[in-house]
């Protein structure tokens, strides 16, 4: 699990580790780690540019001490102080000490022009808003120059909670974190800011207490391992019942192909059998024949350890107001996520699990989708809150909410755009669907869902388009890829 931790949650294990370590150890360890990458992007260190953007806090402090390391080895380093009155004193006077040359804001375009590499110093986890106009205005200057960046902690202009980028932000080609990684590196629009990221442990260990201790981050993202425990195998004592059986509500005469894809999608999740209740029958059937098909009220369909409802669906809020009062897992997406009644999803029993992408999550908070797309994080905690529902979010990173919208939310690495594919969502949700019928929680699902998904579009995609019915056939090449085979 590759797990993210708050501001608050860094800054108090920062301090609690501060009070064992000698003064100023950490800052040196993470000016060690990031010198260390800043010579890897540069190749060859001794007669390089850098150009140090330095703000006013420690974050410019770990940069001040990069600098001194890359100028000890030969490099001609610049550092551009932002605010010359407030620069870490001890990290300048070492700076100027190694051969470092100091110059004011007005100087930066004349050093960036000749630059090999920018090291991003501004602010760190002590950022608050927007940049302020000075900070800008050099990000500006920096990406009019074309040099490489790299980013110290975390892209000056991303919001370290939350991945959240209000105005401009510095685009980087590699992010060096420490200690801890940070949600706004996993979490869309900061993500695509942060270019790699890569870690230095500065002794933070699993970060809560700052010891040992592992806590329950803000963020985590599933890897293979964790992703390989969940997937549900078969047993030589299974039957379909037992590896579970899903049934799907979706398709009308108007889009039966949603009908197909969501088929498509529960037969490679690992259900024993899978019910198909709907007007696209004829469809489903023809490509999949393995398919229970039939056509009255879902509730009178057979036993079924877990619905999806809404792909294509059009209006037919009966069957779906059938599937919301079942007494098993529901996932409802699309049209589904239209029809549904707040109130009677809050009030069902079993788990639900709501697959919005942000046009559908705008249209159930009542805001626009830039909104919900400009803060990801927020949005699926608040839908989650709302419908006493887990939530996953589709997007360029996915995002799984529990229900109320509390505790850690899980963001999906696997993702690509390559999946921006109509019916794609649609696979998803017979996906996921299957793993709740095969007994795995909501958020495990939509998760693991998600993961394989995510990876099968890949598999399907290696650097070409790729149609949703693509992924769907993909998913099995994730699968044994996760578990190694
Ligand atoms: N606390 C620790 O133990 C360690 C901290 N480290 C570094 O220290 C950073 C945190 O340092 P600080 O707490 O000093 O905070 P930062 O250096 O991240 O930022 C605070 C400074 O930036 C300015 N600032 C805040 N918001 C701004 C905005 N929107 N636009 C422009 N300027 C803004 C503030 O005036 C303040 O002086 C970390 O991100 C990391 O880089 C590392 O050295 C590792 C150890
Ligand atoms: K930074």
């Amino acid at each position: 699990m590759r797990t993210a931790f708050s501001v608050e949650t860094v800054r108090a294990a920062e301090l609690e580790l501060m009070a064992r370590v000698p003064e100023g150890a950490l800052m040196q360890r993470a000016a060690a780690g990031l010198a260390v990458v800043c010579a890897e992007v540069l190749g060859k260190v001794y007669g390089s540019r850098v150009v140090l953007l330095v703000g006013s806090g420690d974050n410019g402090g770990d940069a001040l001490y990069a600098g001194v390391r890359l100028a000890r080895r030969g490099a001609g380093v610049f550092a551009v102080l932002l605010s010359p009155e407030r620069v870490h004193a001890g990290g300048l006077a070492a700076f100027r000490g190694a051969g470092g040359r100091v110059v004011g804001i007005e100087g930066a375009e004349d050093v960036l022009r000749r630059a090999d590499l920018v090291v991003d110093g501004i602010v760190g986890i002590g950022g608050k808003g927007g940049l302020r106009e000075s900070a800008a205005q050099l990000v500006g200057a920096v990406r009019e120059s074309g040099v490489p960046v790299v980013a110290v902690d975390l892209p000056s202009g991303v919001d370290a909670d939350s991945g959240e980028v209000a105005g401009e932000a510095v685009r980087a080609d590699v992010t060096v974190t420490f200690g801890a990684y940070k949600p706004g590196l996993l979490i869309d629009p900061g993500r695509e800011y942060a270019g790699v990221v890569r870690f230095v442990d500065i002794g933070l260990g699993g970060v809560p207490g700052g010891g040992d201790g592992s806590g329950e981050g803000a963020v985590e993202a599933l890897q293979y391992a964790d992703v390989a425990s969940l997937l549900p195998l078969p047993t030589g004592e299974s039957d379909k019942y037992r590896r579970g059986v899903v049934g799907i509500v979706a398709g009308s005469g108007r889009y039966p192909g949603a009908a197909v894809l969501c088929v498509a999608g529960a037969l490679r999740g690992g259900a024993g059998a899978v019910r198909y209740v709907g007007h696209a029958a004829d469809a489903v059937i023809a490509r999949f024949p393995e398919t229970l098909v039939s056509a009255g009220p879902p509730s009178k369909a057979g036993r079924v350890q877990a619905w999806v409802v809404g792909p294509g669906l059009g209006d037919d809020s009966e069957r779906l107001e059938d599937v919301v009062g079942a007494d098993v897992p529901v996932l409802i997406d699309a049209d589904g996520l239209r029809l549904a009644d707040e109130a009677a999803v809050r009030g069902r029993s079993a788990p639900t699990l709501l697959t919005p992408h942000a046009g559908e999550a705008a249209a159930l908070l009542g805001v626009a989708r830039e909104e919900v797309e400009r803060g990801r994080l927020a949005a699926v905690r608040e839908l989650a809150g709302r419908y006493r529902a887990t939530v996953l979010l589709k997007g360029s990173t996915t995002l799984v909410a529990a229900a109320g919208g509390g505790g850690a939310v899980r963001v999906n690495p696997t993702g690509t755009p390559w999946l921006a594919t109509a019916g794609s969502g649609d696979v998803l949700s017979g996906l996921a669907g299957a793993l709740l019928a095969a007994g795995l929680g909501a958020g495990d699902a939509g998760a693991v869902g998600a993961y394989l998904h995510g990876l099968a579009a890949r598999h399907a995609a290696d650097g070409a388009p790729v149609g949703a019915h693509d992924v769907a056939a993909a998913i099995p090449a994730a699968w044994r890829d996760v578990r190694g085979d």
